[in-house]
């Protein structure tokens, strides 16, 4: 179980996130909504360890976080998509999940030597590739793929950590209609084998309804309604949220 207790951070005096307390369960998978600038990814950057809170806890299986870094709660089981500036550019697709294989095997970081010992890391990261569909550019630089398949490696890095909890934000953004699908499919999978706890922010409503067990909506930086996805989406609070910034609700609530 993953567990913020009022979690918050101040930028100034401005407070993005404000004293959320909430309490995510395994096998679930909860959408993050809200309007622009409520808080979504700084309260996910909290979470991570990108962020250190002002004040508050992130506990996962009761163990406080709270203290350690962003590699550290890796290594503890939060994953988040690596961002392509954490990957090595010049490095095959294949090459990089193979690294974040081996990291997870606790073979270190050390490449041939590691890779010529231990095949069955290759073959480990080649069903990853494949996974996510990026077989056929396997070998080609990190550096060299199109934006869509550049999150798709994102997302392949993540699986190979075997992470407890899955964080995506906003894991189809920039993608052309065509690339969706397979993120989406992926998030599925991952969903239905009902092992892991999935977090996930996302404009797009349609993708929200299909996918969300639960959703909670921040709003200027605070908790302002948690439940099952009609019910929250339907409440007056959140059309409130949403409205009350003057945003006509079909763009609130953009479909893809
Ligand atoms: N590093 C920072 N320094 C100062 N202010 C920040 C910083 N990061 C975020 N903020 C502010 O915190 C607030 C919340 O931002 P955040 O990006 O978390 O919102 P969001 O809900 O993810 O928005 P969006 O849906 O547009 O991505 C905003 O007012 C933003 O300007």
């Amino acid at each position: 179980m993953l567990e913020t207790r009022n979690l918050s951070i101040k930028f100034g005096g401005h407070t993005a996130v404000d004293a959320v307390s909430c309490t995510f369960e395994p096998g679930t998978l909860t959408a993050i909504v809200g309007p622009n600038g409520a808080g979504k990814t700084t309260y996910f950057n909290l979470i991570s360890g990108q962020l250190r809170a002002t004040a508050g806890q992130v506990l996962l299986n009761g163990q406080d976080l709270s203290a350690l870094s962003a590699p550290l709660r890796t290594r503890q089981g939060l994953g988040r998509a690596f961002q392509l500036t954490q990957l090595f550019a010049n490095l095959s697709v294949l090459e990089n999940v193979r690294l974040a294989v081996q990291a997870r095997a606790g073979k270190g970081l050390r490449m041939l030597s590691v890779w010529l010992q231990h095949r069955e890391l290759t073959d480990e990261a080649m069903n990853i590739v494949e996974r996510v569909h990026l077989q056929a550019r396997a070998h080609s630089p990190a550096a060299s793929l199109p934006h869509g398949d550049q999150r798709k490696l994102e997302v392949a890095m993540l699986m190979a950590l075997q992470p407890r909890v899955y964080m995506f934000d906003e894991p189809t953004a920039g993608m052309s209609v065509d690339e969706v699908p397979v993120i989406l499919d992926l998030i599925r999978e991952l969903k239905a084998s009902r092992q892991h706890l999935i977090l996930l922010v996302e404009h797009k409503m349609d993708i929200v309804r299909e996918l969300a067990d639960r959703i909670i909506v921040l709003h200027m930086g605070q908790l302002v309604a948690d439940g099952e996805p009609a019910a929250v989406i339907a409440s007056p609070v959140v059309q409130q949220a949403y409205l009350g910034l003057g945003l006509d609700e079909e763009e609130a609530l953009q479909p893809c």
